[in-house]
């Protein structure tokens, strides 16, 4: 199978027509037509010549998403099944905010981490996605927001997988999101969010990007993160947080702690106080999220005035806490929830 032309950073396609005897320029061309035209034939290229043209086009591949199906909530959101060539699905979302359009996209088929309330590791990992397959999903997004003349503003990574077990794919997808001749995403409008691979963390603090960093927590303590994340057993809580203060050390960036409050399990008073006690004087804030209905678990929502009294306490002790407001309830918004379904229904 042909490389996609999505796959390939600004920098790349720049070497790869210094390859094929043509100057530079032409690359920025090509990314022109990618991402601000938004064109997915190189027919259609006309201002790269009529022989480039061609070479490209036995060279690469467009990504193509198939829609398998498309859910639009009461409140603007659109979560989108895609269908890849060989016939994997995935899933992504494009929220409406009052202050923009985001998309959450996903990063892997699957994963392979395990966390026991996710609806995304139900069937293990299949397969990593390609950097253009991640970049196809916000291209393929963004030309239906043209028809309404609207734009993704917003990015979050937080769709199905684990980001940092597909570090080079989801650093060249970012590379090209990022980059002011494309699409040029601000780079504090995008947010990857991780299980916590320690050595990932250490790499991205590295990168010396001004993108957010979000760690899935959901435990203030190693015992419980352990039940609840397996991933815990490999890089304990602890390595965790000494990652997380070299990232804040070195980018002098604040970190979001996401934390889903499942009932009964980890949304006691006693667990907002330890978590207080961790996170006290950290660069940091707290996304509550109220744990979303996986069928295959047996998890329960914690109550709202919980939620608001687990909040109080972490506010009480200088740690800045947030409820998430929920979108795209009513569509099985969570991920991995549609793909669960779709391959429920497949398997029949
Ligand atoms: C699906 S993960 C993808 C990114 C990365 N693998 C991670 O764990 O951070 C994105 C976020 O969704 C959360 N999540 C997964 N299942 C959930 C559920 N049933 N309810 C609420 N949040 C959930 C994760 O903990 C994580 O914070
Ligand atoms: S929460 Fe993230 S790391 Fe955990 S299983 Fe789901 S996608 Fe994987």
């Amino acid at each position: 199978m042909k490389p996609f032309i999505y796959d390939y950073t600004l920098e790349r396609l720049r070497e790869w027509m210094n390859e094929a005897g043509q100057p530079a320029f032409r690359a920025d061309q090509l990314f022109d037509w990618l991402y601000v035209k938004r064109v997915c034939d190189f027919e259609e290229m006309t201002n790269l010549p009529k022989m480039l043209r061609a070479r490209l086009a036995e060279a690469f591949g467009f990504v193509t998403l198939s829609e398998i199906t498309k859910f639009e909530s009461k409140d603007g959101t659109v979560k989108f099944l895609f269908g890849l060539h060989d016939d994997h699905a995935i899933e992504t979302v494009v929220m409406r905010h009052n202050y923009g359009n985001s998309i959450c996209v996903t990063t892997q088929v699957g994963c392979r981490i395990g966390c026991t309330f996710c609806a995304s590791t139900l069937g293990g990992l299949k397969r990593n996605l390609t950097a253009g397959e991640i970049v196809a999903q916000v291209v393929t997004a963004q030309q239906l927001l043209d028809e309404t003349d609207e734009r993704i503003s917003s990015i979050v990574i937080m769709g199905s997988g684990e980001p940092f077990e597909n570090y080079e794919a989801t650093m060249d997808f970012l590379r090209i999101m990022i980059h002011d001749k494309g699409l040029h995403i601000g780079q504090r409008h995008i947010t990857v969010s991780t299980s916590g691979i320690v050595p990932s963390i250490y790499k991205f603090a590295d990168e010396g990007t001004q993108i957010n960093l979000a760690i899935s927590i959901h435990a203030p303590n190693d015992a419980l993160r352990s039940k609840l994340m397996p991933v815990n057993r490999r890089f304990p809580f602890e390595e965790v947080m000494e990652s997380l203060r070299y990232y804040m050390a070195k980018t002098g960036r604040r970190i979001t702690f996401e934390y889903a409050l499942i009932g009964g399990v980890n949304d006691r008073p006693e667990h907002a106080e330890e978590l207080a006690q961790v996170l006290q004087g950290m660069l940091c804030h707290v996304n509550l999220i109220p744990v979303n209905h996986v069928p295959e678990r047996k998890y329960v929502r914690t109550p709202r005035e919980d939620i608001f009294e687990f909040q109080r306490i972490l506010e009480r002790a200088g740690v800045n806490a947030t409820i998430r407001r929920e979108q795209g309830h009513d569509i099985e918004a969570a991920c991995g929830q549609l793909r669960a379904k779709h391959m429920e229904f497949q398997a029949r």
